[in-house]
C-alpha cells in the first residue's frame, strides 16, 4: 500500500500550491478534488447553486475509489477541502489517508485572496466555509502563516519520523527479524518491539541500523509500541509458543481498543489458539493464529501463510499477508484463511507432521546408502531425482548438506546424531490419535527421533554396522515416491477430518496450493496433490494415486527387506508399506482384538452375520 496524502482546507489556504509542491518532491502524481465532480455538480456548479451535501455524496465515493486505486498503485497527492468529518469517512473508506491540515485565520486568508484576485471570494462564501469547517483531531496540522517551501519540508520530515505504522511485529528472533525485513520491503511500514534484557539490550537498535528506512520504528516498550500503528492495529507476535504467548498477550492487552487485531504467527497449539481466541472474542479484539512456514529464508523472501480466525479479521491483516506471501505458479498469494480458531495453527501442525516424515524418510535413504556410496556420490544421485514430482525443497537442502565440507571432512560426519523437536510434530500426532486417524508416517518419524535422543543406551546394545546394502537405486527412488504418497495422504485426510470435527470448512486444494511454494515441505508431489484435492474426489478413490501405490508398492517391498536384512531402522518406509498393506486387506485379525475386548471385558463386538452388538461368556464353550 503506498501513501496517499490529501491537503485538506478551506478555499484559498493553499493546497494547490503545497501539494503541488509535496508531490514534486515524492515523486508523486498530484491530483485536484474539483476534477472529480460528476457531470450533474458541475452543472450545478456552473449556474452558481451550492452543492449539498447530497450532491457530494458520488463526488465523494468516486474520489475513494480513485484513492483505493492510487494507494495500490504509486500513490498520490490529492488537494481536497474535506471540510466536514462525514467528508472525510467517505474519502477514507477503503484506505489509509495521510492527512496535512491546512489552517489560518479569516483575516489571513482573505488578505491573501484579495491580492489574487483571480482567486477572489467574497467574504460571505469564505466566512461559510469557516462555519462548515469541522478540524480534525487527527492529521498534521500547519499553520498557513509559513512559506508553502517550508509547509513541504515539515511534511516530509512529519510523514517519515511520526507516522503510524501499517504492522507491528513482536519478537526479532530469526523469524520476526526476517519477516520485518520481508514487510518493509514491499513499502509496508512496521513497528517492531523486543525486550531490552540483558544480552538482548541491543536487538532493537540494531535492527533498526541493519534496516535503515524511515519505515520503521522500534520499540522497548509495549504501550508506545502499541500506540505508534495504526488503528484497527495489527500485531504480529513470533515468540517461542506455550506461556511466553499468554504472558505478552496480556502485557499488550491494556493498550488495544476494540477492532485491533493480534496474529501469532508462531508454531502454537491448536487448543491454545482456540482458547485466545475465544478470550479476546468477549473483549471486542481479533485473535487469528497463523501458521508461518518457510524457515528463515521463507521468512525473509515470501513464505506460506496459514492463517485462522474470522472473515472480517482476515480482511483486515489480508493486504498486509498478501503482501509478503511467497507466490504460487500462477502468481497468486501462498496465503489462505483456512477456517476459524485454531484452524491456522491445525493445519502448520499438520504440514510440520508432514515435515517430520518427509525429512526422516530422507535420513533413511541416506541410511540405506551411506553403507556402500559416499557423500558426494549420494548427493549426485538424489540430484538427479530432484525433478519433476520428486522434487522438494527438503531434497534440495539434503543434498547441499551432503556436500558440506569443513576442513576437508564432512560436518555431517561431524553432527551428533540425536535428532530435537519443539513440539508440533508431538501435537500432530496428538490431533491423529485424538481424531483416531492412523497417520502413522508422522508418528513414526516423531518416534524415530525419541529413539535417536536415546544415544547412550544405543551406543551400549550396538551392534556391528552394516557394510553394505544390496539396493537398487531405481528401487529405492520409487520406494521413496511410494512413501512420499502415502505421507502426504495421510496429513490431507487428517486435515479432512479435523475440519469436519471442528467444523473449519477448509478448502484441502486450497491447503496444498499454498504449499506449493514458500513452505518446507513444497515439491512437485504436492502440485500433483493439488489437482487431486481439487478434484474433490476423496483420496483414497483417487485412482492416480492408488495405481501408482500399486505399481510401486513391490519397490518399497525389496527395499525394506534389503534394509532389514542389514539391520538398518526404517521406521518411515515400514509405516508407509504397513499402512498401505492394512488399507488393502479385506479381513484384518480385528476380529480377534474384538474377540479379547469381549472376553476381558465385556466390551462387546459386532458380527457380520448378524445386526446389533453381542456379548459372550468366553469360558463357555460356544
Ligand atoms: N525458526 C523457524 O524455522 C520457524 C519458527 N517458527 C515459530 O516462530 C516463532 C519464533 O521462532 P524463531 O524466530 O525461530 O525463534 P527465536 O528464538 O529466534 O526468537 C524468539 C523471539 O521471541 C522473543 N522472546 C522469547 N521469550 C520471550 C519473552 N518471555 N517475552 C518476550 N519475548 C520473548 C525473543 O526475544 P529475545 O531476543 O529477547 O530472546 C525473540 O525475539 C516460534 O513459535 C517458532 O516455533 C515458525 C516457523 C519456522
Ligand atoms: O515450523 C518450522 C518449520 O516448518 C520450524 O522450523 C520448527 O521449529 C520445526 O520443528 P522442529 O523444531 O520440531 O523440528
Amino acid at each position: 500500500m503506498k501513501p496517499v496524502f490529501v491537503i485538506m482546507g478551506v478555499s484559498g489556504c493553499g493546497k494547490t500550491t503545497v501539494g503541488k509542491m509535496l508531490a514534486e518532491k515524492l515523486q508523486l502524481p498530484f491530483y485536484d478534488a474539483d476534477d472529480f465532480h460528476p457531470r450533474a455538480n458541475i452543472e450545478k456548479m456552473s449556474l452558481g447553486t451550492p452543492l449539498t451535501d447530497e450532491d457530494r455524496k458520488p463526488w465523494l465515493e468516486i474520489l475513494s475509489g480513485e484513492i483505493g486505486q492510487w494507494t495500490a498503485d504509486k500513490g498520490a497527492v490529492l488537494a481536497c477541502s474535506a471540510l466536514k468529518e462525514s467528508y472525510r469517512n467517505l474519502l477514507a473508506a477503503n484506505t489509509d489517508i495521510r492527512w496535512i491540515v491546512l489552517h489560518g485565520s479569516y483575516d489571513i486568508i482573505m488578505k491573501r485572496m484579495q491580492k489574487r484576485p483571480e482567486h477572489f471570494m467574497g467574504a460571505e462564501m469564505l466566512r461559510s466555509q469557516f462555519d462548515v469547517l469541522e478540524l480534525p483531531s487527527y492529521g498534521l496540522h500547519l499553520d498557513i502563516e509559513k512559506s508553502p517551501g517550508e509547509l513541504v519540508s515539515e511534511i516530509l520530515r512529519e510523514s517519515l519520523v511520526s507516522r503510524k505504522s501499517t504492522l507491528g511485529i513482536v519478537g526479532l528472533g530469526v523469524m520476526g527479524r526476517s519477516l520485518a525485513h520481508n514487510v518493509l520491503g514491499r513499502g509496508i511500514s512496521v513497528s517492531v518491539y523486543n525486550r531490552a534484557e540483558g544480552d538482548e539490550a541491543d536487538v532493537v537498535t540494531n535492527f533498526l541500523a541493519e534496516a535503515d528506512t524511515p519505515l520503521t520504528h522500534g520499540y522497548t516498550e509495549y504501550e508506545a509500541f502499541v500506540k505508534s500503528l495504526k488503528t484497527p492495529r495489527k500485531i504480529l507476535l513470533m515468540i517461542p509458543a506455550g506461556p511466553i504467548v499468554d504472558t505478552v498477550l496480556l502485557a499488550i492487552q491494556p493498550f488495544l481498543t476494540t477492532g485491533d487485531v493480534l496474529i501469532d504467527g508462531g508454531n502454537s497449539y491448536f487448543e491454545d489458539t482456540q482458547r485466545r481466541f475465544e478470550y479476546f472474542k468477549h473483549l471486542g479484539v481479533d485473535f487469528v493464529g497463523c501458521g508461518v512456514s518457510g524457515g528463515e529464508e521463507g521468512a525473509l523472501k515470501g513464505p506460506s501463510l496459514m492463517a485462522g480466525g474470522t472473515n472480517e479479521a482476515y480482511e483486515k491483516i489480508r493486504p498486509v499477508l498478501e503482501a509478503i506471501a511467497a507466490r504460487d505458479k500462477n502468481g497468486d498469494p501462498c496465503v489462505t484463511l483456512t477456517g476459524t480458531d485454531g484452524a491456522g495453527h491445525f493445519v502448520k501442525t499438520v504440514h510440520n507432521g508432514i515435515e517430520y516424515a518427509e525429512m526422516q524418510l530422507l535420513a533413511e535413504v541416506y541410511a540405506l546408502l551411506r553403507p556402500s556410496m559416499n557423500y558426494a556420490s549420494i548427493a549426485n544421485l538424489l540430484s538427479e531425482w530432484n525433478q519433476e514430482e520428486l522434487s522438494s525443497y527438503l531434497l534440495e537442502i539434503t543434498i547441499d548438506i551432503l556436500r558440506y565440507k569443513e576442513n576437508e571432512g564432512y560436518l555431517l560426519d561431524r553432527i551428533l546424531d540425536r535428532a530435537s523437536n519443539k513440539g508440533t510434530g508431538g501435537w500432530s500426532s496428538r490431533a491423529a490419535i485424538d481424531l483416531g486417524i492412523p497417520a502413522t508416517m508422522m508418528t513414526s518419524a516423531l518416534f524415530a527421533r525419541y529413539v535417536s535422543s536415546m544415544k547412550p543406551m544405543r551406543e551400549k546394545l550396538a551392534r556391528e554396522k552394516a557394510a553394505h546394502v544390496e539396493i537398487e537405486l531405481s528401487l529405492l527412488k520409487q520406494a521413496y515416491q511410494f512413501a512420499r504418497i502415502v505421507n502426504h495422504l495421510q496429513g490431507f485426510e487428517l486435515i479432512r477430518n479435523a475440519a469436519e470435527t471442528y467444523n473449519w470448512n477448509t478448502d484441502l486444494a486450497e491447503i496444498a496450493r499454498i504449499w506449493t511454494n514458500g513452505c518446507i515441505i513444497k515439491s512437485g508431489l504436492m502440485k500433483n496433490f493439488q489437482q487431486y484435492l481439487t478434484a474433490n474426489v476423496p483420496l483414497f478413490d483417487q485412482p492416480e494415486i492408488i495405481s501408482e501405490l500399486k505399481q510401486k508398492e513391490a519397490s518399497i517391498k525389496g527395499v525394506l527387506s534389503a534394509g532389514l536384512e542389514a539391520a538398518i531402522a526404517l521406521p518411515c518406509f515400514s509405516a508407509a508399506l504397513q499402512f498401505w498393506y492394512g488399507m488393502t486387506t479385506k479381513d484384518l485379525p480385528a476380529n480377534l482384538i474384538q474377540a479379547q475386548r469381549d472376553y476381558f471385558g465385556g466390551h462387546t463386538y459386532m458380527r457380520n452375520d448378524k445386526d446389533g452388538s453381542h456379548s459372550t461368556n468366553w469360558k463357555t464353550n460356544g
